[in-house]
């Protein structure tokens, strides 16, 4: 089989704590990562040229710093046939908007170019080598819910009810590396004890965030009228949960204009890891 159509999933951190600052620079995160039924869409081929190309919503990214190449580049070491790779990209969700769509895409084409390519890499492999690539990468690879610890490596799965959610992009980009080098961010959230709840636990950045970026805090106060609302990552996306889309949906009808937004049902597995199940069955 020479092509292969996967989802990148979003994923949302349920909530982000921030425990120390590595001598690395990197922080030391508890988060709980979950992810959602609604991403990019990529589709790869393999080609008789022997040469990599990414076309349709590239946006402005440069070919050499888009993580698809650079996710293509790292499997080349490991590659059995002589064929090269043509990615479609549908994007679907905002760049730098704390939902992971970068991650994602490097992760769901890792996952894809190991089986064309028959690298016959194992996942914890793969999450080695996505973990160069972006600190998100190995739970996107793993493709299960799951608590996260240390940047993101230590991965402990965990079951969560279905819920909907309505994720809401205030139209700011965020940079990831201003919040943690920010002087104000706390650090020093102590670690969480086995008996976590959701409602004991807050994102770290969001305080921050709301300064820094006045839009993510307009965002969060619209969303609370709705019912708890929380920012993603380092933002700038914030959302609310429900138990039906049609609560979901009624939040999205009423969105300002200013903003985009979707709504998705939150998934312990990942719909790339599924469809790539049902690919290998095929
Ligand atoms: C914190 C999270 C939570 O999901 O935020 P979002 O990016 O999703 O909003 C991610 O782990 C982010 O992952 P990612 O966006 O891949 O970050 P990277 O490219 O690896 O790092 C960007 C920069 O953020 C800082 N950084 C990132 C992760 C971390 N645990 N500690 C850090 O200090 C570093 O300064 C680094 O140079
Ligand atoms: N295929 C890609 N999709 C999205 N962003 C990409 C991609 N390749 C490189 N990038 C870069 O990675 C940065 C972070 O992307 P993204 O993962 O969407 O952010 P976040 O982790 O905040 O959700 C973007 O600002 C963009 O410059």
């Amino acid at each position: 089989m020479t092509t292969l159509t996967l989802m990148a999933p979003a994923k949302l951190n349920l909530f982000l704590h921030i425990n120390a600052k590595r001598a690395d620079g990197y922080h030391e995160l508890e988060t709980l990562f979950t992810f959602l039924e609604f991403g990019d869409e990529l589709t790869f081929r393999l080609n008789e040229q022997d040469c990599i190309n990414i076309i349709g919503d590239t946006a402005d990214i440069p070919l050499e710093d888009n993580l698809i190449y650079k996710a293509i580049r790292a499997l080349q070491p490991y590659k059995q046939i002589q064929k090269g790779i043509s990615v479609t990209l549908t994007k679907n969700l905002p760049m730098g908007g704390g939902v992971g769509g970068g991650s994602s895409d490097a992760a769901t084409t890792l996952l894809a170019i190991n089986q064309l390519w028959q690298c016959n890499l194992s996942n914890q492999k793969l999450a080695q080598i996505g973990l160069k690539l972006g600190a998100d990468v190995p739970v996107f690879i793993n493709g299960k819910t799951a608590l996260a610890q240390g940047v993101g490596e230590n991965l402990m799965p965990v079951t969560l009810e279905k819920r909907w959610f309505c994720v809401v992009f205030p139209n700011v980009h965020v940079s990831t590396k201003k919040v943690f080098t920010h002087p104000d961010l706390p650090r020093d959230t102590k670690k969480l004890t086995t008996d976590w709840k959701l409602s004991n636990t807050r994102n770290d950045c969001e305080t921050l965030v709301k300064k820094l970026y006045p839009e993510v805090e307009k965002t969060l106060g619209w969303l609370l009228k709705y019912g708890p609302s929380r920012m993603t990552g380092t933002g700038a996306c914030c959302f609310v949960e429900f138990d039906s889309a049609a609560a979901a949906q009624r939040v999205l009808s009423s969105l300002p204009s200013c903003w985009q937004g979707f709504i998705a049902p939150s998934s312990n597995i990942s719909v790339a890891h599924m469809q790539l199940d049902n690919w290998l069955k095929m």
